[in-house]
């Protein structure tokens, strides 16, 4: 667990924040550009000497009133927007450059395990210039995890790729949340990054904290920034449990029932994150089949929230402790004259994997 408290000028506005993330897990830092997510970063690794701090990691104190343990001394991996290699090293003297091998007693991961994880091994003998963007972010990733970090801080690791490398490096970041013991705080624009990739939020704006929490909660808060984004969902967790070759559909098991959708998207068994948007969903009071939409789920209206003049919120309960958002037009709520405890059928129109 790290718990951290932070106040410290930046230049237009204190970093004022009050946070406490999972001793495992990734944790999303997300908010607009100049909100000081790099700031918060640079104090957590000592590189920016907040004036008033309280920074404990696992019940050990990096800083309080009473003293501060320089950079060098805190367990800290960091990953940046640019991956910064030694270009005059080969990738296994950089990714041997900080590798604290005397840690085998703890947690750590071996050589071969990171770069097995990270699909580095046949890159080993190459050069840094030789390397393609996404294959030098995984190295330096993989460099920052030999040093037997705490804690794993990525600054943006994907902004300064191109789609394609982004789509090559993703899955090897999803292995990584498996596998990993420690926090990883993650640092990004990018709400599709979040969706993927993040168990926990942590919003951000002008330097304070307007949100904290397990990602999928905060996404149904109606009191979060993140419900009133036009890209607004909710993110469940699902189970691969048939493949229907004549009609290459994919039957994906919810709590509450059973999404199919297209292409063959995974082994039996297997778990799967799914985004529905809000927008996506339309209800009805009948489960009638006279319609193109291949998913709909019997729900319970929870919540209703009216955003605006034209635009309702609504939180549905599905099964025993799923919840999904959706966003139906004030018009439609009340010529349905929809209520809190209405049974209904949500009509799901967009089913997208998000899980690699
Ligand atoms: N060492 C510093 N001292 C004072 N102010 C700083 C310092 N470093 C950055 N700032 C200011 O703090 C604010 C937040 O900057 P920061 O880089 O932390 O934001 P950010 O959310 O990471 O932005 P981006 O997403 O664009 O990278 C900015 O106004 C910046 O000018």
């Amino acid at each position: 667990m790290l718990n951290i408290r932070i106040n410290t000028p930046l230049e237009h506005f204190p970093l004022s924040v009050d946070i406490k993330i999972p001793g495992r897990g990734i944790t999303a830092l997300f908010g607009p550009s100049g909100c000081g997510k790099t700031s918060l970063l640079r104090c957590i690794a000592g590189l920016h000497k907040a004036t008033q701090a309280h920074i404990e990691i696992n019940g050990h104190s990096w800083q309080n009133s009473a003293h501060f343990v320089p950079p060098h001394q805190r367990k800290v991996g960091y990953v940046f927007q640019e991956a910064s290699l030694f270009e005059h090293l080969s990738v296994k003297s950089n990714l041997l450059f900080a590798h604290d091998s005397n840690t085998s007693g703890n947690d750590a991961l071996t050589f071969e395990e990171v770069t097995h994880l990270l699909g580095i091994q046949h890159l080993i003998d190459r050069m840094p210039d030789t390397l393609s963007g996404g294959e030098k972010q995984r190295v330096a990733i993989g460099r920052a995890l030999l040093s037997a970090p705490d804690i794993l801080l990525m600054d943006e690791p994907l902004s300064a790729l191109d789609f394609k490398s982004k789509a090559e490096i993703l899955p090897y970041f999803e292995q990584l949340h498996t596998r990993l013991s420690i926090p990883v705080i993650y640092v990004t624009h990018a709400l599709s990054e979040v969706e993927s990739l993040a168990d926990h939020i942590v919003l951000m704006d002008r330097g304070q904290v307007t949100a904290q929490g397990n990602i999928q909660e905060i996404m149904l808060d109606l009191a979060s920034p993140l419900v009133l984004f036009s890209k607004a969902g909710s993110l469940i967790d699902a189970t691969v449990t048939q493949y229907d070759s004549d009609y290459d559909l994919t039957y994906l098991s919810v709590d509450g029932g059973v999404l199919k959708v297209p292409g063959k998207q995974g082994a039996i068994g297997e778990r799967k994150r799914i985004r529905i948007g809000a927008n996506h969903i339309s209800l009805t009071r009948s489960a009638n089949n006279d319609s193109t939409i291949i998913n709909t789920l019997p729900v319970t209206i929870e919540k209703i929230d009216i955003t605006d003049k034209a635009q309702c919120n609504l939180i549905l309960t599905l099964g025993e402790h799923t919840r999904l958002l959706a966003r139906v037009t004030r018009w439609s709520t009340d010529q349905m004259s929809l209520n809190v405890g209405d049974q209904l059928y949500a009509q799901i129109k967009g089913v997208s994997l998000v899980k690699y």
